[in-house]
């Protein structure tokens, strides 16, 4: 088949990658200059874990354009992957998706399949269909929202968990087109309306928001109680009704994903005369979450003024250089703010522009004279940290575990001050 991918970011990109994999040719398009630039080139502007490897194994088939006007007619299957940011009330805002859908229009024709995998609103699907149908374009419209998690966005495409496909009642062909273009990936489908397929997407962030922060707020009681939440989590988490999934406690969720698609979710129940009491809980606990976190600390330390502090951990979660909504980056300004000397460290991620934060290159001139290191973001390396010599960098002794997935007992052991979260 032939496909044209609207937005070349995380999702995007890694479409791209794996429907070129699938033996499809692809033509990715984007406004941004400097990206598309870097991709014909062959360099990858983002990182993440093995998607670098799969475009160049598949480049004999992926093209890269800023302006991919010329390609749209001999497309089968076009893909809007574009970004639906929140706008300053929690919205999504569709901009992006209506620009592409505008920038399309004078060049489909009815052969073809228009493929929304951006996270909308419910009804947005519809209304794209609307449009299209309004200026005569008989182009048929599905919803197939994305699940990959950045870190692991190329396994979770090749295996994902399922397929969703949202489609318009009278579309007997779409469902078809969809498992030719998906033919070697092996997933149950789910077919539903486009509405359907939106509502799918935002109720499953919702759930995964509402279990980290269902277990955030477990810390918090564990901790009133001296109880080790890790064992609650690991207790409840062996009953299959629960699953062991998501029940990290931490600093809270961040990322693109879950706290829009929340915040979004939470305006549409408004929006609809709706109280989304489960949806306000989660979002309020994720909120207050970090600082939360920071009056612990503050505790610990006594005072943070004039601490020096080498907080490991930039981006968001591990395996990405995504810093969008990220923990870390919140408690490093929070930390900055009280007075506190911080250092930060991230193998892959960068701190924000405009931050008067000194990033190391390395973990070691992070530790060096440090009062205390806080692990914000769970890469491996920090996990594997050889402690003895992490006491000997260090001149503090207080090790901050603010993903609960340092080894406790090593870190006792090597006469360093371990605090978690919710552990007792
Ligand atoms: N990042 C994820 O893990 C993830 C996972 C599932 C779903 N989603 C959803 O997928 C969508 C994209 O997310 P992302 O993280 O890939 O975003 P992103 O910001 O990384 O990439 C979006 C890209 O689209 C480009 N773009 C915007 N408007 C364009 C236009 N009119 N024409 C051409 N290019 C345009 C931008 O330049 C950018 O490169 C969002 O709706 C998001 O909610 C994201
Ligand atoms: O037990 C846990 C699990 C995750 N997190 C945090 O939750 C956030 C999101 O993590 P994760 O879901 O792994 O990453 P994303 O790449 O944001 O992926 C989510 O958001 C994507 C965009 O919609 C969806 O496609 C994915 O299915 C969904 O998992 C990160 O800050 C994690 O640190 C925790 O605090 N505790």
């Amino acid at each position: 088949m032939n496909v044209l991918i609207i937005g070349a970011g995380y999702v995007g990109l890694t479409t791209a990658a794996v429907i070129a994999k699938l033996g499809h040719t692809v033509h990715c398009v984007d406004e941004n200059e400097q990206k598309i630039a870097a991709l014909t080139r062959g360099d990858v502007p983002i990182y993440e874990p093995g998607l670098a490897e799969l475009l160049t194994d598949h480049k004999s088939r992926l093209f890269f354009h800023r302006d991919g006007q010329k390609h749209i007619h001999e497309a089968d299957v076009i893909f809007i992957c574009v970004g639906t940011p929140p706008d300053n009330n929690g919205k999504s805002d569709v901009s992006y998706v209506n620009r592409a859908v505008a920038a399309l229009l004078p060049h489909l024709h009815d052969q073809q399949t228009l493929v929304i995998k951006s996270t909308v609103p419910i009804g947005t699907n519809e209304r794209i269909y609307e449009r299209l149908t309004k200026e005569g374009k008989n182009v048929r419209v599905v919803s197939n929202p994305e699940f990959l998690r950045e870190g692991s966005a190329i396994f979770d495409s090749l295996y994902p968990d399922r397929i969703v496909v949202g489609l318009r009642d009278d579309d007997d062909r779409s469902l078809s087109v969809m498992q030719t273009l998906y033919a070697r990936i092996h997933a149950p489908y789910v077919v539903t309306s486009l509405s359907g397929a939106e509502m799918i997407k935002y109720a499953a962030n919702a759930f995964l928001a509402m279990k980290i922060s269902f277990i955030n707020e477990m810390a918090r009681l564990c901790e009133a109680y001296d109880v080790d939440v890790a064992h609650v989590a690991k207790g409840i988490g062996l009953d299959g009704r629960i699953g062991p999934h998501f029940l990290q406690a931490g600093i809270g969720y961040g990322g693109s994903c879950f706290p829009k698609d929340v915040a979004a979710l939470q305006q549409m129940a408004y929006e609809k005369a709706v109280r989304p009491y489960m949806i306000e809980a989660t979002k309020t606990i994720n909120d207050t979450q970090f600082y939360w976190y920071v009056q612990k600390i503050k505790r610990t330390l006594g005072t943070l003024s004039d601490k020096r502090i080498a907080v490991l951990g930039i981006a968001f979660k591990p395996n990405t250089d995504d810093i969008r909504e990220s923990p870390a980056v919140s408690l490093i300004k929070a930390l900055h703010n009280l007075g506190a000397h911080v250092v930060a460290h991230d193998p892959k991620a960068v701190l924000p522009n405009g931050m008067d934060i000194k990033q190391t290159k390395t973990i070691d001139e992070a530790l060096q004279q440090a009062d205390a290191v806080i692990v914000a973001t769970d890469w491996d390396a920090y996990k594997q940290l050889n402690w003895e010599q992490v006491r000997q960098t260090m001149s503090g002794n207080v090790v901050v575990d603010g993903r609960n997935s340092l080894p406790r007992n090593d870190i006792i052991q090597a006469g360093l001050t371990y605090v978690g979260v919710g552990r007792g």
